[in-house]
């Protein structure tokens, strides 16, 4: 049975489609802060939040078996990811379902701001019949500056092109051709904040975007400006956008994110600032927005606690079903190779998916279970693990081919897999010794010169001593006339065995084996 907590208000259909299965035990909770937050969540195997719940870093250290957290919407900065990974925590967002609404809704509160609709709307309730004070300016020839071409960002793009506008936009990572394709024009901040006459941004909030519009860029401004910031609080300084306000440096602004939320407590300047419309973090608020993001976060729980299948994980490669059928034998294989090559290689190793899974079964035997898919890309790195991933779409008498190669200080480890008709992975290479052998289980590795006798006397020794051997496989190198001998055996020999199997005349080297 895993237990599921949800807290913050989630979509009824999605605790539906978990309360269906009869494995998940689903506890709703209202959203819970600090210590009340930390007790609750023990014992919880996956806890599934939108942007209220805090997952703060000693939130997450407390917790205990959490294996998973899903956001129901896009913005983690409400989750310590680092903290999570470190524990092994798979960290997954639902990506796309509240795109469109949150599109719509930056329209909305560019077009109220450019009509002024919410200012007249509260004269009207003050019963003041005000036909001077409103008046606006239309969309159609102004330019629109995007900063963040996402989802988000080129949805708004799109719209904007319907309503005439010329639109600058600024995404490191977005191409020129895209962007062309877009009807976008690339420009630089600079020229953004100069040209424009609407800005809204919609980048996460990170080191880089955190505080990017501050006083110096509302000086390049132009003074009929209006700003949106449906994005995250902190991406534009609120203290320098209330200020341009208060002193009419520029026309307007609509914030639905801040800094910290609700701002009542930390006496968020914009409160009181004019020509500014505050909405209580709307963006996402849509009947629509909220099915598919519940659905698409409660699907992604059940997935992953059921069939370890992850999806739309800001801290894993995400794989499809599709891929993630197609590729689970390869997992294991890789995993299981890693696990041999440990134990080879000792722990002073100093060096996609399949590179965790590797890196997963390299840890196991030293670390245990602290390591899992999630943390081992980063155990590698700190422990300066120096990683190389290569694809070859070159022909090669395997179908698939798995190639590892693992550096010591001492020495050099080779290792290949692959896997047969979507599920056997065999290992089929150990530093150039060819055979083919499932790397499972208790295993012994033998090196011997390849003489008669060797095969008969090592048979017959773990038979005397009552070992069953469940396969054999022998790979060899007639130039050196070295062989290596795999040996799979039902249960783990004592080291007197392996002290005599050692001194049979042409064995040079025995290792036992583990693989899970
Ligand atoms: N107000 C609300 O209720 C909602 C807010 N959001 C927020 O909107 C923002 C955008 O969401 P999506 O479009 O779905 O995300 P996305 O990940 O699709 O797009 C973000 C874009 O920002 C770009 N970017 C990153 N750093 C940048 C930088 N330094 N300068 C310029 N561009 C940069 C990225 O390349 C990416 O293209 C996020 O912060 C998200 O949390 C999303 C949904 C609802
Ligand atoms: O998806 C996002 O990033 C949002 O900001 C939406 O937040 P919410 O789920 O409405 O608390």
């Amino acid at each position: 049975m895993f237990r599921i907590l949800v807290t913050d208000k989630l979509d009824a259909e999605g605790v539906e489609i978990l309360k269906r299965y009869k494995e998940f035990d689903v506890v709703e909770k209202e959203t819970l802060k600090g210590d009340a937050l930390i007790q609750e969540l023990r014992g919880y195997d996956a806890i599934i939040v939108r942007s209220e719940t805090k997952l703060t870093k000693e939130v997450l250290e407390a917790s205990e078996g959490l294996k998973i957290i899903a956001r129901a919407g896009v913005g983690v900065d409400n989750i310590d990811v680092p903290t999570a990974t470190k524990k092994g925590i798979v960290v997954v967002n639902a990506p796309s379902g509240n795109t469109i609404s949150t599109a719509e809704y930056t329209f909305a509160m560019m077009i109220a701001l450019a009509r002024k609709i919410p200012f007249a709307h509260a004269s009207m309730q003050q019963k003041v019949w005000d036909r001077k004070s409103f008046k606006g300016v239309e969309l159609l020839n102004k330019t629109l500056g995007v900063i963040g071409l996402g989802r988000i960002g080129t949805e708004v793009a799109k719209r904007a092109q319907a309503f005439g506008m010329k639109i600058l936009g600024y995404d490191p990572y977005l191409s020129e051709e895209m962007a062309t394709k877009l009807g976008i024009e690339l420009a630089s901040l600079e020229r953004i904040y100069k040209e424009s006459d609407f800005i809204t941004v919609h980048t996460p909030l990170t080191d880089a975007t955190r505080g990017l519009i501050g006083k110096k860029e509302i000086e390049m401004m132009k003074k009929s400006v209006r700003i949106i910031n449906c994005a995250r609080g902190g991406i534009i300084d609120e203290a320098a956008l209330a200020e341009a306000l208060k002193s009419g440096r520029i026309a307007g602004a609509a914030v639905d994110v801040y800094s910290k939320e609700p701002p009542f407590d930390s006496a968020n300047p914009l409160l009181d600032a004019p020509n500014c419309i505050l909405a209580p973090h709307l963006g996402a608020s849509t009947a629509e927005a909220q099915y598919n993001v519940a659905i698409e976060s409660a699907e992604a729980v059940a997935n992953f606690l059921l069939h370890g299948m992850i999806v739309n994980s800001v801290n894993m490669p995400s794989v499809s079903k599709e891929e993630f059928n197609r590729l689970k034998a390869f997992v294991q294989l890789a995993e299981r190779l890693g696990s041999v090559a440990a134990q080879i290689l000792g722990n002073s190793v100093s060096i996609c998916l399949l590179t965790r899974s590797f890196l997963k079964g390299l840890f196991m035997p030293f670390l245990g279970d602290t390591v899992n898919y999630v943390n081992s890309l980063p155990t590698a790195q700190a422990r300066g693990v120096k990683l190389e991933e290569t694809i070859d779409d070159t022909p090669c008498e395997y179908t698939n081919l798995l190639k590892i190669i693992v550096k010591s200080d001492k020495e050099q480890l080779e290792l290949w897999g692959t896997v047969y008709a979507q599920v056997h992975g065999k290992m089929v290479n150990f530093n150039n010794y060819f055979f083919e052998a499932t790397p499972s289980g208790n295993m012994l590795l033998i090196a011997n010169d390849d003489v008669p006798g060797v095969v008969g006397r090592v048979g017959t020794i773990l038979g005397e001593k009552n070992i069953n051997i469940a396969s054999m496989h022998v790979g060899r190198k007639k130039e050196t006339r070295k062989a290596l001998i795999l040996v799979a055996i039902d249960q783990k020999p004592e080291a007197n065995v392996i002290e005599q199997l050692a001194k049979v005349p042409g064995v040079n080297k025995v290792k036992f084996l583990y693989v899970e």
